[in-house]
């Protein structure tokens, strides 16, 4: 088997074709991993592909062996190919986890201080207002806008990210692959998804209750956030459980930076206990940086539209945390009620991408676009002026 460097022009085709099949977790390509050890083309055109697994047998394994496959035999000049797949041993495992760190060791902590990932918490008041599904929405929308998005469900008393992404079926949940004491995330439509529903073992999520306390709770995650590879993220949401309890705390201490959104439905009587909940994020430091309003209208057939939680309540919390001291908190949207949003998250295929022309969906679409756009403020952004000649 002959490396890069001492291909021939057809061997060459091959490895170019192999730079375009990415690791399912890691979203890089497995020559850049180091991945693809050899190709062989014979002179009638049949090409043989080596490749080192870090584990034998497991789904993204067998998606790698089947996209390098694809990509040799669509390589011009190649009338037919084979991979030969080996494991790696404990020695090149570590050179691979090295080199998928960067050599980690130099690098600063993930999400600390230093990283330009843009931090985002979502949280409400109560609970049941659709926090997880805007979070989903939101995480899965950013990613399809080419973004390098992870999701941390951070709601251990009611993790339900996996399902709404399709990562939990029938009582299974997809669990991280680990490679030594590397940690990765599975990865739906795009973003990289933890959830403590992963870190239940063999126990069925579906009737099984997390009843930690706080300290477990902060472990867990500040182990998330530590020993999750994420890579280099452009956004990391947080999917924080409803009020303000110990997580939200443990979040304001672990990362300081994050913007803080806050949902919560159309009814003024929830917008006390949302507030109160933005207030707490302050309090640890965080930034509130916008509210969404969920549940609003629902449209009707005749065309009117049906307010079944009152109006106001977004307008409402945005004003009461508006002042000199924080600034403006604009409401971001209002995505209506709509069958079709709860559908997908009940099928574990966001409607955001399924169906974009879903009024909850679309608004999702339109309020990612405007998070996008915004940035991480205005330290290290060019700023739309030049100078006069
Ligand atoms: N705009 C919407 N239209 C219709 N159904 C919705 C909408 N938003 C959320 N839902 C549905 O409402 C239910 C609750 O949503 P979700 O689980 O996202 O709430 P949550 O605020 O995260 O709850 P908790 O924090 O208590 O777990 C789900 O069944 C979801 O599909």
């Amino acid at each position: 088997m002959r490396a890069r460097e001492s291909a021939s022009a057809e061997e060459l085709a091959v490895w170019r074709a192999l730079d375009r099949v990415q690791d399912p977790e890691i979203l890089r390509p497995i020559t850049e991993l180091g991945m693809v050890t050899g190709v062989d083309v014979t002179s009638s055109g049949e090409a043989s592909v080596s490749i080192l697994l870090t584990i034998a047998g497991c789904p993204a394994a067998r998606r790698i062996e089947a996209d390098t496959l694809a990509a040799a035999e669509s390589a011009p000049g190649i009338a037919a190919a084979r991979v030969d797949v080996g494991v790696m041993t404990p020695e090149q495992r570590r050179a691979f986890t090295e080199r998928v760190r960067g050599g980690a060791e130099a690098r600063p902590r993930q999400f600390g201080p230093d990283s330009l990932t843009r931090v985002i918490a979502v949280t409400s008041g109560k609970g049941g207002v659709g926090k997880s599904s805007l979070t989903a929405g939101l995480a899965v929308a950013l990613a399809a806008q080419g973004l390098s998005v992870g999701l941390v469900d951070a709601d251990v008393f009611g993790f339900s990210i996996p399902g709404i992404l399709g990562l939990s079926r029938d009582g299974r949940t997809e669990q991280p692959t680990r490679v030594d004491d590397m940690i990765l995330p599975p990865v739906a439509f795009g973003v990289k998804v933890v959830s403590i529903g992963m870190f239940l073992g063999e126990a069925d999520p579906r009737s099984t209750a997390v009843s930690w306390r706080g300290p477990m709770l902060h472990r867990t995650i500040e182990q998330f956030l530590r020993d999750v590879w994420f890579g280099d993220l452009d956004v990391l949401l947080l999917d924080l459980p409803p009020g303000t309890g110990d997580v939200a705390i443990s979040v304001g201490q672990l990362l300081p930076q994050a913007e803080v959104l806050v949902v919560t439905t159309p009814q003024e009587a929830a917008a006390d206990v949302a507030v109160r909940s933005a207030l707490v994020a302050r309090q640890t430091g965080q930034r509130v940086t916008g509210v969404i309003e969920n549940m609003s209208g629902l449209r009707q057939p005749d065309g009117s539209v049906l307010e079944l939680f009152g109006s106001g309540g977004g307008a409402l919390v945005a004003s009461r945390l508006s002042d000199e001291e924080h600034g403006d908190v604009p409401l971001l949207g209002s995505v209506p009620l709509s069958p079709g949003f709860r559908e997908g998250g009940d099928a574990g295929v966001p409607a955001v991408l399924d169906r974009p022309q879903d009024p909850a969906a679309a608004e999702v679409l339109r309020i990612a676009a405007g998070i996008a756009g915004r940035g991480r403020g205005l330290a290290g952004r060019r700023l739309g002026v030049s100078p006069r000649g």
